[in-house]
């Protein structure tokens, strides 16, 4: 049993650390799931008193006006050393106080200074109030406390009060930054309603036994946060003063209020008991002495005192636990799930030192290039409108080139008589040949082109789906914004390339003609016709036409051949080199970087990155929680 309260404990630990507060961070909390014991009361009921009755030190600060602005989580440790110190969360690793040394009263002001100081800090001394928990822990040898108590976690919230809301602003007001007067009253009130109103808060409700019962800051408060009194404890303080004559008997033996749970009397040390330094382990004493020798209470004794209050909240906290532990694992794991999601969909932190930075940039830029290939490799759509180009758009464009005006009569007999010259051809008009071959393939240059700059608009869009469907490119709009310059830089470099290639594949065919085809032309002599013809028949449309017809047949089988040479040089150069080498460039420009720059392509938006420091805390503490509760679980 002993293990489910440490176990608490330890959450409770691991939730101020990790920033878990239960309040409004629009984060899972674990907070609001675990059970505490919260004290509350008016001002000066008796709360300090009874935490430090519990505990059996004197360390809580004392003084007049609101002495506690923040809620003080205070946690019992039972320990095997024989030494006994404080620790507060907020000074890690720190022994604040040893009371087991001789000078115990100077340690116990520095946990009492310490506690000031603290909350000073948080509410920059403007006595104001502040949810943010304060953590103290003390440690104890087992069998050490002044009262006989498991491991056991307390909460001290400011006392309520009930003064006149005029008269507290006059003093304490405090003016938020919009100018707007605030009241500490309700301030208190609303910060203490939103503790104990957690269902699995334990609520000890402090009232002072010599002021009237019905006007108790403590029964009202817990009365609205709890109206069948499941979780409140009633605690009745200053039995000692109340006035002669009258006595508290009616109310702890639960006729004037009656609550779930019996009425616990308790005798704390007076205010003069304090100034004479009277020790807690003669107060408690005299505690017993009271109760027991007391004609009116005696009966009650057995259940009456600090010592007995400690007890029965031990056992109490044990069973509350035990009950919410199976609820606490599904609500842990849920969370973990939800979190893991979220941390996955924002994506990795961006490392602090360079080479984890270049490391990170190279692995978004893979993701993005190994994207890209698969839209070419038709893993995902997009490679195929590059067929499309080599299978319509390019033989449609061939197609509409305009040889017959090439081949005109007249324009064949310019171009022969002009390249025969002076000299008229002798048996073939070769120059001539030549020529119109020449003027007509030259116009394969357009569709050759076009079907280049087809395909790099393709690849440069393919680029651009790439990098917008590369999650981890999102978050890094300076560094989307590079790669997207590199891809499109890198890609019209290659179309340069590549319309150089292609358009020499044009040059090539009009460089050097293929001669077997014109070997296989049967001559005018093996035709019938006469080889001694005037030259003026040399001219004649026939004969013209016969080499019209014979230059569009060649043209014909070399666009032929150009129609698959093209798409084979394109391919190679625009479309495997992309795939290949697309970011090259850019990886030997990253490796001259240094870290500011590299950061600088990771700029994320700040939001996203505290968004992310939360979450991972968050789930840090989620997952802490989750090993606690096996390990105590499995034992
Ligand atoms: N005689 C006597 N005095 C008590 C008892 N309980 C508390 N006091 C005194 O009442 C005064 C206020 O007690 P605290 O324990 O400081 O009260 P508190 O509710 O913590 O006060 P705030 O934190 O300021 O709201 C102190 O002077 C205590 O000594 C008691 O049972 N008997």
């Amino acid at each position: 049993m002993e293990n489910l309260i440490s176990l608490v404990n330890k959450l409770q630990r691991a939730c101020t650390a990790l920033g878990d507060h239960g309040d409004e961070s629009a984060l899972p909390t674990l907070w609001d799931s675990l059970p505490s014991i919260a004290v509350v009361g008016g001002q000066s009921s008796g709360k300090s008193s009874v935490l430090e009755s519990i505990v059996g030190k004197d360390f809580l600060p004392r003084g007049s006006g609101i002495v506690t602005r923040r809620p003080l989580v205070l946690q019992l440790h039972r320990v095997d050393e024989n030494r006994e110190w404080a620790e507060f969360m907020h000074l890690p690793r720190r022994r604040i106080a040893d009371f087991g040394m001789k000078f115990i009263f100077d340690l116990l002001a520095n946990v009492r200074k310490e506690i000031q100081d603290e909350t000073d800090r948080e509410t920059g001394r403007t006595k104001a109030i502040s949810s943010v928990p304060i953590h103290l822990s003390i440690y104890s040898p087992n069998g050490n406390w002044i009262i006989a108590v498991v491991n056991l976690t307390l909460i001290d919230l400011p006392g309520l009060t009930k003064v006149a809301v005029e008269f507290l602003t006059s003093i304490l007001c405090f003016i938020t930054a919009e100018g707007q007067p605030e009241t500490i009253v309700h301030d208190i009130e609303n910060m203490v309603r939103s503790y104990i109103e957690k269902p699995n808060c334990i609520i000890l409700a402090i009232s002072p036994a010599n002021q009237d019962l019905a006007t108790s800051d403590a029964i009202k408060i817990s009365r609205e946060v709890d109206p069948a009194g499941e979780r409140t404890f009633g605690v009745l303080t200053k039995i000692d003063l109340m006035d002669e004559g009258t006595d508290a008997v009616d109310i702890l033996e639960g006729r004037a209020y009656r609550l779930k749970y019996p009425w616990v009397g308790v005798v704390n040390r007076s205010q003069a008991d304090i100034n004479k330094n009277v020790d807690m382990i003669a107060a408690r004493r005299r505690e017993r002495e009271f109760w027991a020798n007391s004609p009116v209470y005696s009966h009650l004794a057995r259940r009456m005192g600090s010592e007995y209050l400690a007890k029965m909240m031990s056992k109490h906290l044990e069973s509350v636990i035990k009950s919410r532990i199976p609820g606490l694992q599904s609500l842990i794991s849920k969370t973990i799930g939800e979190l893991e999601t979220e941390l996955s969909r924002l994506g990795k932190p961006v490392s602090t030192d360079a080479g984890g930075k270049l490391y990170m940039i190279m692995e978004i830029c893979r993701g993005f290039e190994q994207i890209y290939k698969e839209h070419l490799d038709g893993i995902r759509p997009g490679g195929d409108m590059i067929y499309s180009v080599f299978d319509n758009q390019l033989p449609a464009a061939i197609k509409r080139l305009q040889f017959d005006r090439n081949l005109s009569m007249e324009n064949v007999r310019k171009l022969i008589t002009e390249a025969d010259g002076y000299q008229p051809h002798l048996i073939a008009p070769e120059r001539g040949y030549r020529r119109l071959i020449e003027s007509c393939l030259i116009s394969m240059k357009v569709p050759a082109e076009a079907a280049v700059d087809a395909v790099h608009a393709i690849l440069k869009e393919l680029a651009q789906k790439s990098i917008r469907e590369t999650v981890e490119l999102r978050q890094y709009s300076t560094l989307r914004a590079e790669v997207s310059a590199a891809a499109v830089e890198a890609l019209e470099r290659m179309r340069d390339e590549s319309k150089r290639a292609t358009l020499q594949l044009v040059d090539m065919e009009c460089g050097y003609l293929t001669v077997e085809f014109f070997r296989k032309l049967p001559q005018d002599a093996e035709k019938g016709g006469n080889p001694t013809h005037s030259i003026f028949d040399r001219y004649n449309d026939a004969y013209l036409r016969r080499v019209g017809s014979t230059v569009l047949q060649y043209v014909n089988m070399v666009c032929a051949a150009l129609r698959h040479s093209i798409p084979k040089s394109i391919v190679y150069c625009q479309v495997r080199e992309s795939k290949r080498s697309l970011l090259d460039h850019f990886f030997t420009e990253l490796g001259g970087k240094e870290a500011r720059a590299l950061g600088r392509m990771l700029d994320e938006d700040p939001a996203v990155i505290q968004r992310r420091t939360s979450l991972q805390r968050r789930l840090e503490l989620y997952r802490t929680a989750q090993a606690e509760i096996d390990a105590i679980t499995w034992k």
